[in-house]
Parts: C-alpha cells; sequence; structure tokens
C-alpha cells in the first residue's frame, strides 16, 4: 500500500474516533437539554406556587413583587441554558457532517513534539476535556493554515508571537462523516478544494467560504487594530465573503465583550440582505443587524415625506436626456450634494444658524396663538449662544412646556371646560371618582366632595385637549426643520455664496424648494436635510454599536458616510467595495470613500483575485474598464463570453428564448436576464414571460430563487448566477463612460457563462476589447 492510502486510511479512522465522540458528547448535551427543558415546564406549570401573594399593605407588595421577579429569574435563566444547550447541539450535528476541512502540523521552535491541529467550524475538546481534537478555525493558531505554506511559520497570540515550522499542511472534504478528497498543498492553500468549491452552481443564498480562505483575506479577517478598514477589491474578490466571516472572527474573538447586536452592515438592497443572511447562523453565529441606508433614513424621516428611493434617482439618471438643461442641472446637483465641499456649506449655514435664521412654528390651542414664532425665536436667540443649538432647543421646550403647564391652570376654569364637562361620558366619570378615591382626596362625608369632583373633572378635560400638544413639543415639531432647509436654497445660499458653487446652482435650487414644496424629498436631498435636522433637534447617536459594516461603499456619497460616521461614533468601520462597480450619478468622477484617506488608524487592503467568474469571463470583463489589467483570474475553465448581434427586436427575443432553454438544460440552476434599467427590465419581462417560467425582480423583492429571472442590473449588485445573459448590450444603451461601470456590473455576475445579445452595433466597450476572448455567435 503507498503511503497516501495508508495515510487515507488513517485519517479516516480519525474521523470515526472523532465522530464517535461527538455522538457521545451530542448524547450527554441532548440529556442534560431534556433535563432543563422538564424543568422549565414544571416550572411554568408551578410558576404561581412558590410565589408568595400578599397585597394587604406596601410590605407586601414589595415582597410579592420581589418574589415574582425571582421565579421569572429563574424561569429565563433554565431557558436561556437551554437555548445555549439547543445552539452547541446545531453545532455538534455540523461538526458529524463534517467535523474538520484542514490539518497542519506544527512544531513549536523549543519543542520536541509535533502537534497536529485539525481545523473546523468550531472547537472540539476530547472526554476529558484536555486537548483539543478540533480547533476553531478563528483560533489563533488556525491562522497558521490560511497564512503560511509548509516550512517556517509563526502566528499571533495574546501573549506575544510564536514561531515554529509547519511540517505539514493537508485539506479535507468531509461529507456525511466520510473523507470524499484529501490533498496534502504547498504554496497556495484551496486550489483543489478551491476549484472544487468553486465549480459547484451558483446557490441562492451565500455559502461560507472558511475552508478555502485565502491569505489576502485573512488579513481582511483578523485586522484588530484599524479604526478604519478599506478593502478594494475586484468584482469577485470575495469582499462581502471576508465581511461575513469578519463579523464570524469578531464575535469570537471579542466574545466577552462583543454581540452580534454590536455589529451592523449596510448593505445594498433587501434582496441582498437575504442573500447574505445565512452565512453566520452557518458558521453557528447569530446574524449581525443588517440594513440599507434606504431602511436606515426611511426610519428616521417617517412619513413626512414621498422620499424617493436610491433606485428611483437611477432611473432617473440612466434614462435621462443629457442635453435637456433641468436634467443637466439635477445630474449637476446629485454630485455636488454628495460631496464634502457642500457638506461644509452646510457646516457653514449651520452656524449662521447658531445666532439666527433658524424657523419656527406658532403654537396654538383651541385655534388661539399661546406663543407665536416670533416669540420663540426670540427666546431661543436670546439663550447663551456658546450652548449648541440642540441643547438650546431642549431649553426653549422646557420653557414651552412650563409655558403649557401655566396655560392649563387658567383654562381649567374657563367656561368651554364645563362645556365639554356636559358631553363627557358616563364611563369618564367613573374613572375620574376613581382616581379621588385613589389618591385619597375624597372621603364619603367630606362636604366639598362635589368641588373636588368638578375640579378634577375640569383637570382631566383639560389635560386631555393639552395632550396633542404636549407630545408635539415634545417632540420638538415647534422648529420647522422644514423651511430652514428650504431657506437654505431660497435664499441663504445665493447671499453667501461658496467658491466652489456648481454652475447650475440657481436651477438646482429651483429644483429642490419646488419638490420641498410638494413634500417630495429627492435621494440626494435626504442626507443633507437628516445632518440639517440632527444638528438643530439634536443628534440621536447610537452606542450600542461597536463596528459598522458597509458593503458595496463605493456608492456611498462622502456626505452619507461622514453621516453614517457621526452617527455610530463608538464604532470600528469596515469599508469594502469596488471603484470599478461605483453607479450612482454621484460618484461619476467625483470623490470615493475607498480612496486613501489622512485618517489616522485607517488601513487599506487591495484585492486583485476575482474568484467568483472562469478564467475566460475574467479575462473579458478585466478589459471593459481602465486599470482592469490588475485583475487576475483564479485559474478555473470554461467557455468564452459570446455576443450575439440582431436587427431585429423579435429575432432577439426567440433567440434569448432558446438560450434559456439551453443553459436550463445544462443543469444551471440561477441564469438572470440582466437589462440596463427597469423599464427595459420590464419589457424584457412582458417578451419572456410567455414563452418560459420566469420571474421579474424589482427594488421590492426581498428573497432571492433559483430559476430564471430578469433584474435591472443595478439591483444585480453584490449577487452571482450561474450564466448570465445581459439583454441588450448594444451601443445604444451603453456607450456613456457613465454606463461603463454598470455594465461591467453586469458581466461579472456572470460565474460560469456570460452571454451578450445586442439589438444593433455591440457597445464601444466591447468593441474595445480583442476579439479572441468572446465569440460571435448567430
Ligand atoms: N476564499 C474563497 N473560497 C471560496 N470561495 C470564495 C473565496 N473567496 C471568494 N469566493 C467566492 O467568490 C464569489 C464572490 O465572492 P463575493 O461575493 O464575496 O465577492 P465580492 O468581492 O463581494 O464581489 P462583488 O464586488 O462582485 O459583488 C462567491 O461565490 C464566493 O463564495
Amino acid at each position: 500500500m503507498d503511503q497516501e492510502s495508508k495515510d487515507f486510511i488513517e485519517e479516516q479512522k480519525r474521523v470515526d474516533f472523532v465522530i464517535e465522540e461527538i455522538e457521545r458528547k451530542e448524547d450527554k448535551l441532548a440529556r442534560h437539554a431534556h433535563e432543563i427543558k422538564e424543568r422549565v415546564i414544571d416550572l411554568r406549570k408551578s410558576f404561581w406556587d412558590d410565589v408568595t401573594v400578599n397585597i394587604d399593605d406596601p410590605d407586601d407588595i414589595i415582597e410579592t413583587q420581589a418574589s415574582i421577579k425571582q421565579q421569572a429569574e429563574l424561569l429565563s435563566e433554565r431557558e436561556r441554558s437551554h437555548g445555549q444547550l439547543s445552539e452547541e447541539l446545531k453545532t455538534l450535528k455540523r461538526l458529524k457532517d463534517s467535523p474538520y476541512f484542514g490539518r497542519i502540523d506544527f512544531l513549536e521552535d523549543g519543542e520536541k513534539k509535533t502537534d497536529n491541529i485539525y481545523i473546523g467550524i468550531s472547537s472540539l475538546m476530547d472526554t476529558k476535556d484536555e486537548d483539543f481534537l478540533i480547533y476553531d478555525w478563528r483560533a489563533p493558531i488556525s491562522s497558521l493554515y490560511y497564512d503560511y505554506p509548509p516550512g517556517p511559520a509563526q502566528y499571533d497570540t495574546v501573549d506575544g508571537s510564536i514561531d515554529g515550522e509547519m511540517k505539514l499542511k493537508r485539506q479535507f472534504i468531509i461529507r456525511n462523516g466520510y473523507i470524499n478528497g484529501m490533498f496534502n498543498t504547498g504554496l497556495t492553500i484551496g486550489d483543489h478544494l478551491l476549484q472544487s468549491v468553486l465549480g459547484d452552481n451558483a446557490s441562492v443564498s451565500m455559502k461560507s467560504i472558511v475552508a478555502t480562505i485565502q491569505k489576502e483575506q485573512n488579513q481582511i479577517i483578523r485586522n484588530d487594530k484599524s479604526k478604519l478598514l478599506i478593502v478594494q477589491g475586484v468584482a469577485g474578490s470575495g469582499k462581502t465573503s471576508a465581511a461575513l466571516q469578519r463579523v464570524a472572527y469578531l464575535l469570537y474573538r471579542y466574545r466577552e465583550i462583543l454581540t452580534s447586536e454590536n455589529i451592523i452592515l449596510f448593505s445594498p438592497n433587501p434582496l441582498f440582505n437575504s442573500y447574505v443572511a445565512t452565512v453566520l447562523p452557518e458558521l453557528g453565529e447569530e446574524n449581525m443587524k443588517q440594513t440599507t441606508f434606504q431602511e436606515h433614513v426611511e426610519e428616521r424621516l417617517g412619513n413626512q415625506y414621498d422620499i424617493e428611493t436610491p433606485f428611483e434617482q437611477m432611473e432617473y439618471y440612466l434614462t435621462g436626456d443629457d442635453h435637456n438643461s433641468e436634467y443637466e442641472a439635477r445630474v449637476e446637483g446629485i454630485r455636488f450634494k454628495a460631496s464634502l465641499v457642500f457638506k461644509k456649506w452646510m457646516d457653514d449655514y449651520l452656524e449662521y444658524l447658531s445666532s439666527e435664521g433658524i424657523i419656527f412654528r406658532n403654537i396654538k390651542f383651541r385655534g388661539e396663538r399661546i406663543l407665536t414664532k416670533g416669540q420663540i425665536e426670540d427666546y431661543f436667540y436670546g439663550l447663551d449662544s456658546s450652548i449648541s443649538i440642540a441643547n438650546r432647543m431642549e431649553l426653549v421646550r422646557d420653557w414651552i412646556v412650563e409655558t403649557l403647564n401655566k396655560l392649563k391652570q387658567k383654562e381649567i376654569k374657563q367656561d368651554w371646560v364645563l362645556e365639554e364637562l356636559d358631553l363627557m361620558e358616563k364611563e369618564d366619570y367613573v374613572n375620574a371618582f376613581q382616581q379621588l378615591e385613589k389618591g385619597k382626596q375624597f372621603t364619603e362625608d367630606s362636604f366639598d366632595d362635589f368641588e373636588r369632583e368638578e375640579e378634577l373633572l375640569r383637570e382631566m378635560v383639560v389635560t386631555r385637549k393639552l395632550t396633542p400638544l404636549r407630545k408635539k413639543v415634545k417632540a420638538l415639531s415647534f422648529v420647522n426643520v422644514h423651511a430652514t432647509f428650504m431657506n437654505f436654497f431660497q435664499r441663504w445660499s445665493h447671499e453667501n455664496k461658496s467658491e466652489s458653487e456648481p454652475t447650475n446652482w440657481y436651477d438646482i435650487c429651483k429644483q429642490t424648494v419646488s419638490n420641498m414644496k410638494q413634500k417630495v424629498l429627492a435621494w440626494e436631498d435626504v442626507s443633507p436635510y437628516l445632518y440639517l435636522q440632527d444638528h438643530i433637534l439634536g443628534f440621536l447617536v447610537n452606542r450600542t454599536i461597536r463596528h459598522v459594516f458597509i458593503d458595496e461603499a463605493q456608492d456611498y456619497s462622502p456626505f452619507q458616510f461622514a453621516y453614517i460616521k457621526e452617527k455610530y461614533p463608538y464604532s470600528r468601520v469596515t469599508l469594502l467595495g469596488d471603484y470599478n462597480q461605483a453607479i450612482y450619478a454621484h460618484t461619476y468622477a467625483g470623490e470615493t470613500l475607498l480612496s486613501p484617506t489622512n485618517e489616522n488608524e485607517s488601513e487599506r487592503i487591495t484585492l486583485t483575485r476575482s474568484y467568483r467568474s472562469t478564467k475566460e469571463i475574467v479575462d473579458f470583463t478585466k478589459d471593459l474598464i481602465t486599470g482592469g489589467e490588475v485583475i487576475e483570474p483564479f485559474n478555473r475553465e470554461g467557455t468564452k463570453p459570446s455576443l450575439c448581434m440582431t436587427q431585429n427586436e423579435n429575432v432577439l427575443v426567440s433567440l434569448i428564448v432558446e438560450k434559456l432553454k439551453s443553459l436550463r438544460e445544462k443543469g444551471y440552476e440561477t441564469i438572470a436576464v440582466i437589462c440596463k434599467t427597469m423599464e427595459e427590465s420590464e419589457r424584457a419581462y412582458n417578451q419572456l414571460k410567455d414563452y418560459l417560467p420566469i420571474k421579474f425582480m424589482d427594488q421590492n423583492t426581498k428573497t432571492f430563487q433559483k430559476g430564471l429571472i430578469v433584474i435591472p442590473a443595478y439591483l444585480a449588485k453584490g449577487i452571482e448566477f450561474d450564466s448570465v445573459i445581459i439583454y441588450n448590450a448594444s451601443e445604444e444603451n451603453y456607450c456613456k463612460e457613465i454606463e461603463r461601470n454598470l455594465f461591467y456590473t453586469a458581466c461579472t455576475r456572470a460565474m460560469h457563462e456570460l452571454i451578450m445579445f445586442s439589438h444593433g452595433t455591440p457597445s464601444t466597450f466591447i468593441q474595445a476589447v480583442s476579439d479572441e476572448k468572446y465569440i460571435l455567435t448567430d
């Protein structure tokens, strides 16, 4: 028997042994879990038996409350341990299927014995709890597996770094407890394993990559130092994957102080949210909080405005007419309002507002003004100007509440209260009576009971009438942020010109004001509006979040980023993106968040290797963008992208139908027809739906399903498909520089096959690619 076969037998024996250990642990835990469950059930049944209920006097009430609290705590403690045990059982189940994926033999300097380290998704100790049968992939020693080939190696621990020699590095594919593949690796890990993983069909949910994390990805995952980590990575280089494994790593490394509640991921759209939602649970961790910037602002602004979505803005941008002056002004406005120069202008405006200019609202009660906006303004600007606007606003609020209290006393005596009393329901009288009794303001033989009752009822009427107003005052509704924001565009910015004022500033202002008057907030105005509002009314800072992740960071404007940073002041930030996939209007030729910054404690990592697509697809797509020569494909072979041209739209549709059918027959499970805009997607869908079972994905689609789909390019961001059909890669559709990144993003969604159709002359971007890199078909 050769050495390889002997090794295989030895390793399978070890797998069998580990699985037996897992089963023993499982049995023990299951029994324990069962006992706890029984106890929880008993405790729920007998909850009240062990509680001493006595409400005769205040001391007894306190004692009763304490007794209930104690029982409830006991119950929730048991429930918690049961929850923990079920999580452990789930992890054991996963380990039983595939206990580990890697092994390294490491001889530490100065030691005689080589340690055999087996690495899996979670640690496992032997029965005596002495030795590790499996090391968690996030344990310090496991980093050797990702960072070094056999030879001298080093890893960091809290007590310093440890040097030694890696004698062996081995990878396993274990499924259902059997070794399906085993490879000793050299320089780069994962070539075999990676080939096999990447060759699989795309999935409707993202998979974890812990078995094949690459060295440069590991640097992102285990980065502990940077306050701001910027990852610029080409399409398909594993940015999102690295981000998610980084969350899992942080949750492990800082498990004493960090939970999933302390981490938030900003993602590009709801569809993407559901696409990535399975990775962490697969690794035995809870998902971090997930949101989109749009969701976040909608929560903040409520329904005061009809808020344009980023996708509606994008649709406008892509379908508008360049020669139309209104379009030109809006696009210029979109870019300018995204910039830090504009933020500076807003900051200047805020400084002005500190001494004058905030617009207030009159406060009325029963149709009468109790405080005019002028009075509120005078009070506000009479306060010490060294106090921040937001803090002064709180003082104004307290003053108005005080005024309302005085008003209440005055109003109680008014005739209208009596009139209201006459209209009162019987139930209200009973309530008032009960309240009097409760407050012991009332005895059965006291002669002034009647007056006390009337007084109380009057008070009740006025309080009720004042409640909505009081609530509004507490919410600072007496400040007219809407008008104050508009005033910037109507007046202030014209009187206080900025050197960098855009050419079309007058028209931009006109558009903004006209939208605002109709209670419409354009997407480019959302961040400035929130920024102004927060600085006037007080910034709701999030103190819980410790790590913010922004995926597709190239699509965020510097203004949005500044806003996010203010919102999460106690947080480290990881930005991941690709400036070649920047597709929003504000990102064109503008500043990007992925550029090196001057900020201290920031670090930048660049990923140039692309794992998603076959070598042929990467070789083609890298030529679509400037600077694409740095992109290295992972060596996975496939067919060259194809291009089919036709002059007739009906022919185009029938060719696409044929192609979709043949792709399905090949066994591809996710096939996307990617269009430029929503408008084009709707047309394509209507043309295709009669021939094939095809689904349409728009911005409201929340989950990603297998099958044939039609989707606009900007919603396919971050997602991948087995094969991609570009619906119309024509010159007419993709020729302007602003469309280059969109086209590149669309093409790079393909894992195994990329097929382009063109109605008329193909895009100049394709024409610029050497014709050896794709095939022309009929
Ligand atoms: N180390 C790895 N091992 C296995 N698969 C990997 C690895 N790195 C990346 N991949 C795979 O490559 C594909 C692309 O990864 P991912 O979506 O994270 O890239 P991205 O950089 O975020 O892409 P894009 O910017 O184009 O959206 C995924 O299928 C992912 O599973």
